[in-house]
C-alpha cells in the first residue's frame, strides 16, 4: 500500500492544472489543424541555447498536434560576430546588411552552415521519440528561392535629392518554388519540418543574402500559411510612447514606417507582414522569441502574445 503524501497532492494539483490548460487549447488546436504556420526565428531570439532547445521542442509539439510548421531562420548577430572575427566591417541600410563578396561568403557559411544545421538538428533531437525530423535547406536547394537584386532609394537630408543605394549581394525573393516544401510537409509517412536559411540564387547563378523576415513573408505567402510568426527580441511592435501595440491593421503598420516610429530591423518585419497578408496569409504576429514557449502562448491561448497584424476591414 502506498499512502498519498503532501508532495503527491501537490503533483496531483499540477496534473489537474495541466489537463485544464490542454482542454482549453482544444478550440485553437482545431483552428490550426493541418494548417501551415510559418515561423521566422530571429538571430536574437536564438541567442540562449536553452531557450533555443525549448523552441525546437515547441516546433515538435506543433507538428504532433497536426499543424505544419515551416521554419525560416535568421542569424544576423551570428554573422556580425563572424565578420568581426574576420575583420570585415558591416553596414546596414533600413535593416538590410550591405553585402560585398567577403560578407556574402561569411553570411552563407554562417546561415546555411552552422545556424541552419543546428536548428534542424535540435528539432530532430527534440522529436526523436516520435520521429519528427528537421530538414535544413537554403534557397539553393531544389531551386527554392530565386531572387532579384534589391535596391533602396534614400533621400539626402541636405539636398533632398533621392539616390539609389547599391546594397551589393542583397536579394529579394522573386520566385518561391514550393514543390520540395509541399513534398516534405505532405509526406504521409514522415513528420518533416523544413528549416530554411535566407540565401537565394539570382537568374545569373550568383548567390544572394536575403533578410530572413522577407524570406519568411515570401514563403508564408506562397504556402498560403494560416499564420506567420516573427520571433524577435522585443515584446512586439511599440508605438511612439514605447507602449506595446496589441493589434493593428496593414494600413496602421504602413503608417508606423512612414512616421518613423518603426525603424531599423522593424522595417523589414512590417514590410514583410504587409506583403504576406496581401499574398493571402490570414494574420502575422510579431512576438518575443526569447520568452520560453512564446509560440504556444500565441497560438493556443485566448489573449495571445505580441502584436497581431491583420488586413484592413473591408
Ligand atoms: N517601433 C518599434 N517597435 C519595436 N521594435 C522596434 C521598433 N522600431 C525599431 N525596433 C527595433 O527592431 C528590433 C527588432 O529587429 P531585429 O533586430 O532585426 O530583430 P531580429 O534579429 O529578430 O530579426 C528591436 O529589437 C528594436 O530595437
Ligand atoms: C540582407 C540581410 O540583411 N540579411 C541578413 C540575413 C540574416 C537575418 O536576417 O537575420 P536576423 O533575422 O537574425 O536579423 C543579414 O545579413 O543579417
Amino acid at each position: 500500500m502506498i499512502k498519498q503524501t503532501q508532495s503527491d497532492t501537490e503533483l496531483e494539483e499540477k496534473g489537474w492544472a495541466t489537463a485544464k490548460t490542454l482542454a482549453e487549447a482544444l478550440p485553437y488546436i482545431q483552428i490550426y489543424d493541418r494548417e501551415i504556420v510559418t515561423i521566422k526565428y530571429g538571430g536574437h531570439a536564438m541567442g540562449d541555447e536553452a531557450v533555443a532547445k525549448l523552441f525546437a521542442g515547441d516546433i515538435v509539439l506543433l507538428k504532433l498536434l497536426g499543424i505544419h510548421p515551416v521554419v525560416v531562420h535568421g542569424g544576423g548577430p551570428q554573422i556580425s560576430a563572424m565578420l568581426n572575427r574576420a575583420g570585415v566591417k558591416s553596414t546596414f541600410v533600413d535593416g538590410l546588411r550591405v553585402t560585398d563578396d567577403a560578407t556574402m561568403e561569411i553570411a552563407e557559411m554562417v546561415l546555411s552552415g552552422a545556424v541552419n544545421k543546428e536548428i534542424a538538428n535540435w528539432i530532430t533531437r527534440a522529436g526523436r521519440e516520435a520521429d519528427v525530423r528537421g530538414v535544413g535547406l537554403s534557397g539553393k536547394d531544389a531551386g527554392l528561392l530565386t531572387v532579384e537584386k534589391a535596391t533602396r532609394i534614400k533621400k539626402d537630408p541636405d539636398s533632398m535629392i533621392e539616390q539609389v543605394v547599391d546594397l551589393g549581394y542583397v536579394g529579394e525573393p522573386k520566385v518561391v518554388d514550393d514543390k520540395l516544401l509541399r513534398t516534405l510537409i505532405n509526406d504521409p509517412e514522415h513528420d518533416y519540418v523544413p528549416v530554411i536559411a535566407p540565401i537565394g540564387v539570382a537568374e545569373d547563378g550568383l548567390t544572394y543574402n536575403i533578410n530572413a523576415d522577407t524570406v519568411a513573408g515570401a514563403v508564408a505567402g506562397k504556402l498560403n500559411a494560416k499564420r506567420m510568426l516573427l520571433l524577435t527580441d522585443i515584446a512586439g511592435v511599440l508605438d511612439g510612447d514605447k507602449d506595446l501595440i496589441r493589434q493593428m491593421t496593414v494600413s496602421e503598420a504602413r503608417q508606423l514606417i512612414e512616421d518613423g516610429v518603426a525603424v531599423g530591423g522593424m522595417i523589414p518585419k512590417l514590410e514583410t507582414a504587409i506583403a504576406a497578408i496581401e499574398a493571402g496569409v490570414e494574420a502575422v504576429v510579431i512576438l518575443d522569441g526569447r520568452r520560453p514557449h512564446a509560440m504556444l502562448v500565441e497560438l493556443f491561448t485566448e489573449h495571445g502574445a505580441g502584436t497581431l497584424i491583420t488586413r484592413d476591414p473591408q
